[in-house]
């Protein structure tokens, strides 16, 4: 079995009636292997939808982690916080023991997380810190397209300074491995954009393309790995380059991610590499505007465990011919 636990987020948002209102014999037909352990509040998990796991042959389960405080559609309070983190650290712990093959998150408010006094910028750099990684690098997929960022949660005016040789060396590193590893891209081909306006037009408009991103991908080159770039993002994002490109990256969220929504959103998932776990997520927030009145749209939380469930095979398969 390929058992993947769904942290069902924030609990005023639209995370608890997405998981409660999955269509779990359907997906347990499509994927024959798959069982799911919904993590969250039970109570709140089951006023969503009517579930008889006794149905499902033991392929749901709840994990109960209890609210801090009643929850309320559409209204953040910060006294559940720690509720959100308390399933977020359960679902990654049991990854590591391998009692899970995978976790799958809802979305979380990161505001109201740190509005409770609680420093936390995204689950990205949350499982980082808790898998003790050296760095993991955040990945947006759709069909067609997949998008790695070099920087994450940093505000735009910290972005440059942290672009590094370093970094970058690592970021490509994980992404080249994972594409590998993940996605049985053989050799992958990666495209890489340039931080300024038309990759610093030679050097006219910003010199971190020169002095950078270009001797770090000369680099890479020489290592082995297949690299395009730095290339002006605009020129980048369009079919010419992306036919060929297994995966784009970015140099910070809002140069890639808009693209990536703008071609999958509702279709695509959100994948952290480098981490000792299988983490996907969905491509959207909280959706406060919508909870609990059943309109929010299920496919990218579809398409997170459909990931979860590959990745977890493609691991499986892997360490089988080790
Ligand atoms: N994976 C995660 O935990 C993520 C969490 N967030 C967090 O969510 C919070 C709200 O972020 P926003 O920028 O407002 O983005 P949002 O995705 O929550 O909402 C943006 C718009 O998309 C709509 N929408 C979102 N998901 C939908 C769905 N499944 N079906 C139909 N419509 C949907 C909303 O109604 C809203 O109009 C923030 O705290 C942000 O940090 C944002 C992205 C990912
Ligand atoms: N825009 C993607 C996003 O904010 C999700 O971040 P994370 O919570 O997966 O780190």
């Amino acid at each position: 079995m390929i058992n993947l636990a769904i942290t069902t987020g924030e609990p005023a948002g639209i995370g608890p009636e997405l998981s409660a209102q999955l269509p779990f014999d359907a997906l347990f037909d499509k994927y024959p292997e798959l069982s799911l352990t919904l993590v969250g509040d039970q109570d709140w998990l089951l006023n969503q939808a009517n579930i008889d796991t006794e149905h499902y042959s033991g392929r749901l389960k709840f994990h109960h982690i209890g609210l801090n405080t009643k929850a309320e559609y559409g209204v953040l309070n910060s006294a559940n916080a720690q509720y959100v983190l308390d399933t977020l650290t359960h679902a990654a712990n049991l990854c590591l023991s391998g009692e899970y093959d995978g976790m799958v998150t809802a979305p979380v408010q990161k505001s109201v997380i740190n509005d409770a006094g609680i420093a936390f910028s995204g689950h990205t750099e949350f499982l980082e810190a808790l898998t003790k990684s050296k760095k993991v690098v955040m990945m947006l997929a759709t069909e067609g397209l997949k998008v790695t960022l070099a920087t994450t949660h940093v505000p735009l005016r910290d972005v440059a300074d942290q672009i590094t040789p370093e970094l970058l060396t690592e970021i490509i590193s994980i992404t080249n491995q994972d594409l590998k590893q993940f996605f049985g891209i053989e050799q992958p081909h990666i495209y890489v954009c340039g931080l300024n306006p038309h990759a610093g037009e030679s050097g006219h408009m910003g010199r971190e393309e020169i002095e950078i991103i270009e001797p770090t991908l000369e680099q890479l080159r020489q290592a082995g790995i297949r690299l395009t770039g730095p290339l002006p993002a605009d020129t980048l994002f369009t079919d010419k380059y992306l036919k060929n490109a297994d995966a784009v990256l970015a140099m910070y969220h809002d140069q890639g991610l808009p693209v990536l929504k703008y071609k999958g959103f509702g279709n695509a998932a959100n994948i952290t590499l480098g981490l000792p776990i299988i983490r996907t997520s969905v491509d959207h927030g909280t959706a406060l505007d919508l909870a609990g009145k059943g309109l929010a749209d299920n496919g990218s939380l579809l398409t997170a465990i459909d990931y979860g469930y590959k990745m977890a095979m493609a691991r499986r398969h892997t360490k089988a011919s080790a």
